[in-house]
């Protein structure tokens, strides 16, 4: 179990499928290697994550102070994959709305992650809006090897590419703090609810 983990919350090292979703809607999440072409990158990882670490926010004027952020305990290169986000999985039948941890993994079929009660490292990084210029890291798609010729198709989390202008360069520092940028729709559905 990483450190500060949240009592009450289930650590997850593989993503928890739910019994509601569909044979249909698995055999797209769940691939067999055969039919993958050898060129496709596939990942083997396994948390808990040496990489990162969970840490509550003393900082007063960070906007999520007292909570929980996540941060890299080591130097991490641009275009570098740091962790998979992990969570229930489940479709729009399942959807929690007041979740602040769902993140969608099949747009098209409706498939979600939502990381509020089992999760991994990953639910803890916050949205850069208030703490810094931009995110430093961001989503992609990946393909996670399980074993017995079975291929997993999960949400990654890998550093920002350098950009164009080299500005990204450096990557992400030891002990600076994850950033992704949740979208502008996050916080319009946050505010619209508080209104
Ligand atoms: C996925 S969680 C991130 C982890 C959270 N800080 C925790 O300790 O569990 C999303 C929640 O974190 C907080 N949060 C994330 N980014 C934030 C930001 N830039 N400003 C204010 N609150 C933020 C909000 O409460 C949001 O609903």
């Amino acid at each position: 179990m990483p450190k500060e983990w949240p009592e009450g919350t289930t650590y997850l090292r593989a993503p928890s499928y739910s019994k509601k979703l569909t044979k249909d809607k698995l055999n797209t999440l769940l691939l067999s290697k055969a039919v993958l072409s050898p060129k496709e990158p596939i990942l083997q990882t396994r948390g808990p994550y040496a990489n990162v670490k969970i840490a509550v926010i003393s900082n007063a004027s960070h906007p999520a102070h007292g909570q929980h952020g996540l941060y890299a305990t080591q130097h991490l290169p641009p275009d570098s994959f740091i962790l998979p986000y992990l969570g229930f999985v489940h479709d729009q039948t399942e959807l929690d709305e007041t979740s602040d941890y769902d993140l969608s993994l099949d747009r098209e079929l409706g498939i979600g992650v939502d990381a509020s009660k089992m999760g991994n490292e990953a639910r803890f990084m916050n949205d850069y809006r208030g703490i810094s210029t931009g995110p430093n890291a961001e989503f992609r798609d990946v393909l996670v090897d399980v074993g017995f010729g079975i291929v997993e198709k999960r949400m990654g989390v890998f550093v920002l590419s350098t950009g164009k202008s080299g500005k990204r360069a450096k990557g992400i520092g030891r002990g600076e703090e994850i950033l992704i940028n949740y979208g502008k729709g996050f916080w319009a559905e946050r505010k619209s609810v508080t209104e």
